[in-house]
């Protein structure tokens, strides 16, 4: 049988025998909602009426069990399928290339056993991330993972992009947060990591499914990391003359080990149009905030070694007015309304990771080549780097174009020619996009540019698990 994304009636019952029929939706409207995401693409071509393909159909599976056999009935009939979360990804990755069918796990969002001894959670990944953090803030725990799309985005999506949240300079990204995963894999059976991550009872297989953008499997359970609610959170903000020297004062503080659970490095032009516009400062230069976490004594220690090492790299410090003020509003001040990566302007962020000595390096080569390369239509690029480590950084670069092509097809190549100039940018400068949004379709066409070895290996595992390449097919450049 040849694999269809048509599902016929008929099929329809069977599935309506699975999770109920009021859990089986065909409406076009849905259809609309599941075919774009918040990538620049999929809504610009839905403005524009040229839509992405749409699902045939929609289920909502309420537990792993469900999930199991929705598997199964995919690979007997030959169905693609994916999973998707909140929707809220930038890159296409739960867009139906091939139709087919969307399991939307929003309705697995049970809180299933929460181990105040061992400091765990177990919970079923449809849970949106902020729901789950209310229900530990009223038990005196958090998860500590705040991403900017913290209240539209699921646990699943955040551990299937391997996403970072603002304090993830101490906390970490997901792979760090999670111990354990149940995993619906494609032969339709069930996967579940060791209930221990750090063992030497062979490699930890969980690590396959983080990052792997639900083209490996179903993750339908996690079990995460929580901790106490801090005694002493705060905030600071400093002035530094340039980027050159935020990147060094930063480093200094990473790699001594002060572990600031933020620290959010803004370029000039971010200082000038976003703090400035935001918060009324009125400064040149790049603005640094910092923040540090957990108990009072430490805290207070960590600030006055911290605050040295930015005062020797010629920091102004701004106080805690403008730090407070941005933590308080982190969910709006950077991303505003969401018009702002809809139409009219063409956009996308192309977030980089790669050591200290190469980050500025990239930085400024992708700089070069937006805003000289494009130059007819005032391409702006600006950046912040926000996930630190004790051995590189990451930044979030961000291109903008007001005025573009009306023409569709000439729109669509301008975007990609933007896009190869600054992912190349990185890739030969010894970086690596992406860093915590995924690549979806947006990034696929660069994965064997990335790592010729790591895009033959990951074909290897997708053959190994997915034979006829019916789980999310067309995405991590995997499948198509
Ligand atoms: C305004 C804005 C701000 C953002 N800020 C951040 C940020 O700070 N940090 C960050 O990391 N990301 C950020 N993102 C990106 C986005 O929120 C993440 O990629 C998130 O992980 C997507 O989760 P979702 O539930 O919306 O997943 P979806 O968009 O539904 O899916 C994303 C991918 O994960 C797969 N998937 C979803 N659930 C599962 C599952 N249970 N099992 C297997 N595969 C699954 C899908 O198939 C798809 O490939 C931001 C996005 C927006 C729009």
């Amino acid at each position: 049988m040849k694999k269809s994304g048509c599902l016929e009636k008929n099929q329809w019952y069977e599935l309506e025998k699975i999770v109920g029929s009021e859990y089986v939706i065909t409406d076009q409207s849905e259809k609309d909602v599941q075919s774009i995401d918040v990538w620049w693409m999929t809504r610009y071509c839905f403005f524009q009426q040229n839509n992405f393909p749409q699902p045939s159909v929609i289920v909502f599976p309420e537990n792993t069990e469900q999930v199991k056999k929705i598997v199964q009935f995919c690979l007997i009939n030959k169905i693609p399928y994916l999973a998707r979360g909140g929707g809220a990804g930038d890159g296409g990755g739960s867009i139906p290339l091939y139709g087919g069918l969307v399991i939307d796990l929003k309705r697995m969002d049970k809180i299933i056993e929460l181990n105040e001894r061992s400091m765990t959670v177990r919970v079923q990944t449809g849970i949106l991330q902020k729901h789950l953090e209310e229900f530990l803030n009223r038990k005196g725990y958090t998860m500590n993972h705040f991403p900017a799309s913290f209240n539209t985005s699921t646990l699943g999506g955040f551990i299937s992009t391997n996403g970072t949240g603002v304090l993830s300079s101490k906390y970490g990204k997901m792979s760090d947060m999670v111990h354990q995963l149940e995993v619906v894999l494609p032969n339709g059976n069930l996967f579940k990591s060791l209930p221990v991550r750090l063992h030497s009872t062979g490699p930890d297989y969980s690590r396959l499914f983080f990052g792997a953008e639900g083209t490996l499997g179903i993750i339908t359970e996690a079990l995460c990391k929580i901790y106490y609610l801090p005694e002493k959170r705060s905030f600071r903000a400093f002035l530094l003359s340039n980027l050159q020297k935020g990147i060094e004062a930063g480093r200094q503080i990473m790699v001594k080990g002060l572990n600031p659970c933020l620290l959010r490095l803004y370029d000039e032009y971010d200082t000038r149009h976003i703090l400035q516009k935001q918060y009324g400062l009125e400064k040149e230069g790049c603005v640094l905030i910092i923040g540090f976490d957990g108990m009072k004594k430490i805290v207070e220690a960590q600030e006055e070694v911290s605050y040295l090492i930015l005062e020797q790299n010629e920091g102004e410090d701004l106080g805690e007015k403008l730090a407070i003020n941005w933590w308080n509003n982190r969910y709006r001040s950077y991303y505003p309304p969401l018009d702002y990566i809809c139409e009219p302007w063409m956009t996308a962020v192309m977030d980089t990771v790669a050591p200290y000595e190469k980050i500025e390096t990239i930085y400024w080569e992708m700089k070069k080549g937006v805003e000289e390369g494009f130059k007819p239509w005032n391409a702006i690029f600006h950046a912040h780097f926000s996930h630190w480590y004790d051995w590189g950084t990451s930044f979030y670069p961000t291109f903008l174009l007001k005025d573009f092509p009306s023409n569709p097809h000439k729109a669509i190549r301008l975007y990609n020619q933007i896009l190869d100039i600054c992912v190349q940018a990185s890739i030969q400068n010894g970086g690596v996009v992406n860093e915590h949004h995924g690549i979806g379709m947006r990034f696929s066409r660069f994965m064997q540019d990335v790592s010729e070895e790591n895009y033959n290996f990951s074909q290897i595992i997708k053959k190994a698990l997915d034979p006829e390449s019916l789980l999310n097919p067309g995405k991590l450049g995997l499948g198509e």
